[in-house]
């Protein structure tokens, strides 16, 4: 065993299935110099068994009375992973919640994203949704920025400086945009290209860059060709929008005639496969489903923002049935909220609404909701074997949660049990609740 830098002494509540999510008290959970977990063991039978084994381990590996955190009646769950946000966007959650999608985009969305050609209106925004997300216990995102590179190269630099781990994608569009905010086919795959390079040679692991059309209605053939090639070349994961909303559904009929489905122009270019992101993936056939497995492609639920654009409800049981990669996503600022456990609490509602019309449909609990964020959200991203849970090799991303914290929307009664806390955390905690955040191993302020 590596040496243990860090011991963490208490509650730990992580999922491993869909459908298990374990508490475990009395645990110990060591971290060594990398930031990696090099030990976890549960279940102390008792108090005493445990300090023994915490004077054992402190002994063994040299760790420092500061370096052994007691987290009391906390506990410690996995980071957030949010796969889809646009950063540009935050500027605008909580208004422009009137139109559906496609005028959303033209009336409030394109004008937003457009400033961020001044760097200055950038960094505002960028620091204040890089922090906001933190505050919230995301610990992973997946950001489209916008298309411009210097604006996208400054959100890879302040997540990075945050310690964030993220994917930032510098939004692709030549075609069927507004005048000022639309670039040429060349330019969009030169400066991709350029993007990427310069986010790879920052060196550091946390930020990875993603290859981003925006949608197919915004790509000309030429551009989702180009993109497809860089993706496979460069071996980034991939991310864009899909079969959200009805009258975007048509539009693309009415773009590729020749080509089955919406699903199918994707892949006709070569970018849909086990490093693509799909965001909302509402009103998918058998078919563009099965295919989607078949390519072993993700999907992004977004229920906050399907609820308000208004663009339908996604049937999370099909997809799970399917063994489709899920994860859940703010998508601000279509989702008019950062808090990943908001979007967990929509995920339950958007399922119960399909239970009413569907008394088959086995509504999402609250477990499923929680796995989706965390091991779920691991797997959209790949990287399943470094974060999620707390599995031993995996990387220490976690977030230590205090349901007592003064003025907190949490009200703890003597007979609720631990499961019962960390339930009224899912359903009712916000960011007073987070105590301590952790990124590969580091305390991260915010
Ligand atoms: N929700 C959402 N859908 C989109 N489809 C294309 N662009 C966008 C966007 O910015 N937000
Ligand atoms: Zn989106």
């Amino acid at each position: 065993m590596d040496k243990i830098v860090k011991l963490f002494k208490g509650t730990i509540i992580h999922s491993v299935e869909l459908e298990k999510v374990e508490i475990l008290t009395n645990s110990l959970v060591g971290i060594g110099k990398e930031g990696i977990i090099v030990y976890l063991k549960s279940a102390f039978e008792d108090l005493n068994q445990l300090e023994d084994q915490v004077k054992k381990l402190s002994v063994e590996h040299e760790i420092p009375n500061e370096c052994i955190v007691d987290m009391g009646n906390k506990f410690l769950i996995p980071g957030f992973i949010d796969t889809h946000a646009h950063a540009p966007q935050y500027h605008n959650a909580g208004t422009g919640t009137d139109l559906p999608l496609l005028k959303w985009l033209e009336k409030y969305t394109f004008p937003v994203e457009s400033k961020f050609k001044d760097l200055k209106f950038a960094e505002n925004v960028y620091s204040k949704v890089v922090n906001r997300m933190l505050k919230n216990g995301t610990t992973t995102c997946c950001y489209y920025a916008t298309i411009h590179v210097e604006a996208s190269e400054l959100l890879a630099n302040i997540a990075g400086e945050r310690g964030q781990r993220a994917f930032i994608g510098k939004v692709c569009m030549d075609r069927h945009s507004p005048d000022h905010y639309i670039e040429t086919t060349e330019d969009s795959l030169n400066d991709t290209k350029e993007f990427v390079e310069r986010i790879l040679s920052k060196g550091n692991p946390l930020i990875q860059p993603i290859i981003t059309p925006r949608f197919a209605p915004s790509c000309t053939n030429l551009l989702m060709e180009g993109l497809g090639k860089l993706a496979n070349e460069k071996k980034t994961l991939i991310q864009s929008h899909l079969s959200e909303n009805k009258d975007e559904i048509e539009w693309v009929k009415s773009l590729y005639p020749g080509i089955e489905s919406y699903t199918h122009v994707y892949k006709h270019f070569d970018l849909l496969n086990e490093r693509t992101i799909m965001a909302h993936c509402v009103h998918l056939s058998e078919e563009e489903l099965h295919l989607i497995s078949e390519q072993q492609t993700s999907i992004s639920h977004c229920p906050i923002s399907n609820f308000t654009l208004s663009s339908g409800n996604l049937d999370v049981r099909k997809v799970l049935k399917k063994n489709i990669k899920l994860g859940l996503g703010t998508d601000l600022s279509g989702g008019y909220h950062p808090s990943i456990l908001q979007v967990m609490r929509d995920s339950i509602k958007c399922s119960n609404s399909h239970f009413f019309i569907d008394g088959e449909h086995k509504p999402l609990t609250f477990e499923e909701a929680f796995y989706l964020a965390t091991v779920g959200g691991s797997r959209v991203v790949n990287m399943e074997d470094r974060i999620g849970n707390f599995q031993v090799g995996k990387d220490f991303d976690a977030q230590i949660i205090d349901p007592f914290a003064p003025n907190t929307p949490i009200d703890v009664f003597e007979n609720d049990t631990i499961k019962d806390i960390f339930q009224k955390f899912i359903y009712l905690g916000d960011d007073r609740n987070l105590s301590s955040l952790y990124i590969k191993g580091k305390k991260i302020n915010f």
